[in-house]
């Protein structure tokens, strides 16, 4: 086999290019081959037909392995599919801003550790680029038509990310051509684009919301890339959740397939904290401080009457992070109920007991429930309700009311009590407010990074803090699993011990969840 190979050290994006011979064959059989190179172990993927044996595809995958068992899972550059490009010294080289910085750009070597916590004889794990300027760039910056969109639902942090990302631009790579698309992945083809520039956007940072608005659904690759390219659009900044990154991921594809010079960078938003392997998602800070109101007025409402039972519910589909965090910030919650962690209402052990319980200790208590939780039950009460919004996602029951209910029911006909139930249900209110400072300094952050990524040619990725060292990711690792709450990890515990709350486990539910954990956790950082 004849392959022709970049050394990774010879220009400031290492990632290689796929070695295309045929594609058509669809009976494929992966086989891994390591090759040494520039005394690095590069892996190389060789598809193989089934009938006849002939090698199809020979892929060096963007993984670099070394001895030491050192990993880099390498994002995309535009020079793997379009070699010829030129590349231009890095404007900040001249900015007064980074006049003093020991050392304005990053080593193409940096890369920043998935795992910090190892053993002496561990290999050395996974690593991901590290994220920041490089001393060459990709792009003319008086040829640079940037374009932003958001999707997916609402998160604290939102305009200040786009607020930097124009100013990014702007101040340090001197781009004044940036286009607002509006309206979510379906604006790019079906409304105007607004202009956006550093006056623009100057104070929507203190706004909650998106400036830009948002929707769900919509995705239609080949006409947002149409459109990318009709407008001469040449870095696409993409911020979203999982589901949008996952269309980051198409629209990526799809320009590489068109030969096109242009930068896909994907910045992570989710209130949920659902995205894996960064640390945390913007907004989220934000969010569990503005719950903390709401289980306040929960807690003065509870225990100003007798025999008072609060229950908040919190935002959180298939991740309990928002509740989670909210209780253990608070310590006026007795019980949280998450979607990772089953429970029960009736028999020992069970929720109505445990209520019995605080209500005599303490004569009131306070229950977190987030949006996700005990849906099996609910569905129970109604069969066929199965709807979905327009991106596909399930539209939840609503568990709060339903919860609020049996309690209710349980109290006064079985256990013939009387109980003052208040039920707060802030679940838009936490996340359609402005972030708080520490947010807005983090959205400050992603945005310069994606930025700096996008303009060094680094396309296809996502950019977010792993062990608080800002990366960038290429976007199936974000978005092959997602981040959830692990029984195991000893956050639960923590939260467990501070409530004294049951875990409503029995051993082999926790033997179940570690495994369908260790599986979802493989690409997830814990917090
Ligand atoms: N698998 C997918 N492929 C292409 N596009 C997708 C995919 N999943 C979702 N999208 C698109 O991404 C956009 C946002 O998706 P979604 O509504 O699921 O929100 P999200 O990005 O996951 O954010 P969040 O869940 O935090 O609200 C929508 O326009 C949707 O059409
Ligand atoms: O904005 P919508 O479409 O009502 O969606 C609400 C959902 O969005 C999320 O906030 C995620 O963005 C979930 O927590 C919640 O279930
Ligand atoms: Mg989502």
């Amino acid at each position: 086999m004849d392959l022709l190979i970049h050394s990774p050290l010879s220009r400031s994006s290492p990632s290689l290019s796929p070695f295309l011979f045929n594609s058509k064959n669809t009976t494929l059989n992966p086989v891994f081959h390591s090759l040494n190179f520039d005394s690095r172990n590069f892996q190389i993927k060789l598809l193989v037909s089934r009938q006849n044996h002939q090698l199809i595809r020979a892929q060096v995958s963007d993984q670099i392995v070394n001895d030491d068992g050192f990993v880099l899972e390498d994002v995309p550059h535009l020079t793997n599919f379009l070699p010829d490009l030129p590349s231009y010294p890095n404007p900040l080289q001249k900015s007064q801003a980074y006049a003093i910085v020991k050392k304005t750009f990053v080593s193409s070597e940096d890369s920043v550790a998935q795992n910090i916590v190892v053993q002496k004889d561990t290999p050395r794990g996974v690593h991901f680029r590290r994220a920041g300027p490089r001393e060459k760039v990709y792009f003319k910056s008086d040829e640079v038509r940037a374009c932003i969109v958001t999707c997916g639902g609402l998160c604290p942090g939102i305009n200040t990310v786009i607020r930097e990302i124009v100013c990014g631009l702007n101040y340090m790579y001197g781009v004044d051509n940036i286009l607002g698309i509006e309206g979510g992945y379906k604006g790019f083809y079906s409304r105007n684009t607004t202009t956006l520039t550093p006056k623009v956007v100057n104070d929507i940072h203190k706004r909650g919301g998106t400036f830009l608005c948002t929707s769900r659904g919509g995705h239609d690759t080949n006409k947002i890339v149409d459109n990318i390219q009709d407008r001469g659009i040449n870095q696409v900044y993409i911020i979203g959740g999982d589901g949008t990154q996952r269309g980051a991921a198409l629209i990526y594809k799809e320009v590489e397939k068109r030969g096109l010079p242009i930068a896909v960078a994907g910045i992570p938003k989710t209130i949920d904290n659902d995205i894996a392997v960064i640390d945390k998602s913007f907004g989220f800070d934000t969010a569990v401080e503005e719950a903390q109101r709401a289980i306040n007025a929960a807690h003065v409402e509870a225990e100003s009457v007798e025999n008072g039972v609060g229950i908040v519910k919190l935002m959180g589909r298939y991740s309990g992070f928002i509740a989670m965090f909210a209780t253990l910030a608070s310590r006026d919650v007795d019980c949280c109920l998450i979607p990772e962690s089953p429970f029960y209402l009736e028999g020992r052990g069970g929720l109505f007991d445990f209520i019995e319980q605080r209500l005599k200790e303490n004569g009131h208590m306070v229950i977190v429930v987030a949006e996700g939780a005990g849906q099996e039950y609910v569905a129970q009460n109604m069969p066929g309700v199965d709807e979905k919004d327009a991106s596909g996602n399930r539209l939840l029951l609503d568990i709060g009311l339903w919860l609020t209910q049996k309690i209710k029911d349980h109290f006064s006909k079985v256990r013939k009590m009387t109980i003052n139930m208040k039920y707060i249900d802030p679940t838009y209110m936490i996340r359609a407010i402005p972030s708080n400072a520490s947010d807005n300094i983090y959205c400050t952050l992603l945005a310069q990074s994606a930025v700096h990524g996008a303009m060094a040619g680094y396309t296809g990725f996502t950019v977010g803090p792993v062990n608080s060292r800002h990366a960038y990711i290429p976007i199936a690792r974000v978005t092959e699993a997602t981040n959830t709450v692990k029984l195991t990890d000893r956050m639960w515990a923590r939260l467990l011990a501070s409530t004294n709350q049951p875990s409503f486990l029995n051993s082999s539910d926790v033997l179940q969840n570690d495994i369908t954990g260790a599986i979802n956790s493989m690409n997830s950082n814990s917090i």
